[in-house]
């Protein structure tokens, strides 16, 4: 079903093969550390725009937080600016390919089905999947056709789809056109908020969306209930950044605390609690065969809350991380061997600019009842594939009015 509605040339539903490790070439060329002086203004821009909405509009925080990353992926794809509608009919998109995903389809146990005209009896499912296939296609091609014009008429602006496209445009082949659109469209889908994956056939498959929003939103409850950590994480914030300014990326080698507080966002609850991996001939682990095409479901929460590996591990302590020798959960939260998370340099950036200046500015609290009652949020979770928290309210209280005069 997930080939019927086209999905077979985004990244993470892409087969092992030529195809995957030239996106993969793209995708690490413009995501690597080397790179992040070209991406680095770019946060920095982008989480300056996110402070100023959630002060004149917090109560909106969460609408804000998914506009914000979908924003930056935007940008840094395509340099264009994203629009309401673009993130509307990418979550479409993302709700087509999770019911594709869903067992039952009878095309996934008689592939045949999938050559017979629609007209048929029991063919619904072909008219349906018509239609989720072509607003994939607007999705996917609209802004790289877009960018593409803009690159022919020499009015693009730098971008990961600009970029690329000079070199391949100047070497005229239509595959390498069709990976660089395809890569591209799977990075949008890097950036927003549920994952749909599946194993299937040689390798797994997956579709990635907002995991960093979860991550954020994660954050905000964090740091809504843990009020110690956030005073903690500001006084570290406050001695070495002072408050004549918003940290940036070159304070992150100053700021330990941060970093372990980070660390300890992603050990405490993984956003992708299970990552599948399927091996592409027939293995043995451990005295376990593996057939080839078999699922393996790599259990991270379980890595991340392993008593072997960390100490309390129910307990939210970011201070575990300020021994070099606690291993960093990032090894798991973002996959394993060949088929890892190629933005995980750029979400780590993306998350420490965030983290660093909502904390700068902001004090997270609770909301306060009528009765003038504290009303702090459970620390609960969805049990979706991407673990985003349960719905919950909490106040953005500005800490520092000088910084609002830098926004
Ligand atoms: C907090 C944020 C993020 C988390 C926790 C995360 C985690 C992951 C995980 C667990 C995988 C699967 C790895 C595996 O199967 O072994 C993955 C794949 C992927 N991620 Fe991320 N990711 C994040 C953000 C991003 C961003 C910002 C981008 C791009 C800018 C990105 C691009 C991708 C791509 C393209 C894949 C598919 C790779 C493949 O199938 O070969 N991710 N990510």
């Amino acid at each position: 079903m997930i080939d019927l509605i086209g999905r077979q040339n985004n990244v993470g539903f892409t087969y092992y093969g030529e195809n995957l490790k030239a996106s993969r070439k793209l995708l690490h060329a413009a995501l690597n550390p080397r790179t992040r002086c070209q991406w680095a203004p770019l946060l920095e821009k982008e989480t300056s725009t996110v402070l100023r909405h959630l002060l004149n509009s917090p109560h909106d925080w969460e609408r804000h937080v998914k506009m914000h990353v979908a924003s930056v992926v935007v940008r840094f794809t395509y340099g264009t600016n994203v629009t309401e509608e673009y993130v509307h009919l990418a979550e479409e998109i993302s709700t087509h390919t999770g019911l594709a995903l869903q067992p039952g389809w009878i095309v996934d146990s008689f592939p045949l089905l999938a050559v017979l005209p629609a007209w048929l009896p029991g063919m619904h499912f072909k008219k349906w999947a018509k239609i989720a296939k072509s607003k994939f296609r607007q999705c996917t091609e609209e802004p790289y056709l877009a960018t593409r014009a803009a690159v022919l008429n020499e009015t693009a602006r730098s971008s990961f789809v600009a970029d690329n496209l000079k070199s391949v445009l100047a070497n005229s082949s239509s595959n390498d056109e069709s990976i660089l659109m395809h890569a591209a469209g799977s990075v949008y889908g890097a950036a927003t908020d549920t994952v749909r994956r599946r194993v299937r056939q040689c390798q797994y498959r997956s579709d990635i969306r907002l995991q960093t929003v979860a991550l954020l939103r994660s954050f905000i409850l964090l740091m809504t209930v843990h009020q110690n950590v956030q005073e903690k994480a500001y006084n570290e914030i406050a001695s070495v950044v002072g408050h004549g300014r918003l940290p940036v990326l070159e304070d992150q080698s100053s700021l330990p605390y941060i970093e372990a507080l980070i660390k300890e966002m992603h050990r405490f609850n993984p956003v992708i609690n299970l990552v599948p991996h399927s091996p592409t001939q027939d293995d043995e682990y451990d005295g376990y065969h593996i057939p080839r095409k078999a699922w393996v479901m790599c259990n991270v929460w379980s890595m991340t809350h392993d008593s072997d590996i960390y100490s309390d591990v129910d307990v939210f302590n970011p201070e575990r991380h300020l021994h070099e020798a606690t291993k960093d959960p990032r090894d798991f939260t973002f996959g394993f061997g060949r088929r890892s998370c190629p933005g995980i340099h750029f979400a780590n950036a993306e998350t420490f600019l965030f983290v660093t200046r909502v904390l700068a500015l902001f004090k997270v609290m609770p909301i306060v009842d009528a009765n003038g009652v504290e009303r702090v949020p459970l620390l609960s979770y969805k049990a979706t594939f991407t673990s985003q928290p349960m719905p919950f309210a909490c106040q953005f209280c500005v800490r520092d009015p000088r910084l609002v005069e830098l926004l």
